[in-house]
């Protein structure tokens, strides 16, 4: 499988607002309007920074999966995600490493996306997303130089 760029980095916070301080802070914008994934049990601000965001997540009840992860870590990292072409392509190398997936099949992720999870005890206590970029995403991914080739000098 090839891994095409570190998609995004999820923090988990009480509230969006109080988990975007540092990133308004660090001169980071918001990309997009908040977006409330029901499924998940989260509200999602984005902050760009090049081809990576970091993503807050903050619980939309007290029974979200993101609360419960507030009650037992408190705020914090909550996964990292990456980018990959085909999420089916990849769930399926995934399943044959013997890899724990979360989800049989592809999940709605934000801006269009479809996503999977691996377990964090697999992740060395990193929960660990997929993410195929969906049609409302940023499509292009950016051209690496060639560094075989002295691309870089
Ligand atoms: C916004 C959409 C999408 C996107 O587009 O990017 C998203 O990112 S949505 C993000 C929210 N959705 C998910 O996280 C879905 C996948 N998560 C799960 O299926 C579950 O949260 C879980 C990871 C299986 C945990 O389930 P839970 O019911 O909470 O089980 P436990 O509480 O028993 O946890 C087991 C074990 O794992 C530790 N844990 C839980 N969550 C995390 C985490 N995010 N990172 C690291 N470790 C985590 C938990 O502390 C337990 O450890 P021990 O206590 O040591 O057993
Ligand atoms: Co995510």
């Amino acid at each position: 499988m090839k891994l095409q760029l570190l998609d995004h980095i999820a923090i988990a916070a009480r509230t969006l607002d109080e988990g975007s301080a540092p990133y308004l802070a660090l001169g980071l914008t918001p990309e997009g309007a908040d977006e409330h994934m029901a499924a998940q049990g989260a509200w999602i601000r984005a902050f760009r920074i090049g081809d990576t965001l970091i993503e807050l997540l903050a619980p939309d009840s007290e029974d979200s999966t993101i609360a419960k992860f507030l009650e037992k870590k408190g705020p914090g990292l909550h996964h990292t995600a990456y980018r990959v072409e085909n999420i089916e392509a990849a769930m399926g190398e995934m399943r044959e490493a013997g890899a724990p997936l979360l989800n049989d099949a592809p999940q709605a992720g934000r801006a269009g996306s479809r996503v999977a999870f691996l377990h964090p005890k697999w992740g060395q206590g990193t929960l660990i997303e997929l993410v195929e970029h969906g049609h409302g995403a940023q499509k292009h991914v950016p051209e690496q130089p060639d560094l075989r080739a002295g691309g870089i000098h």
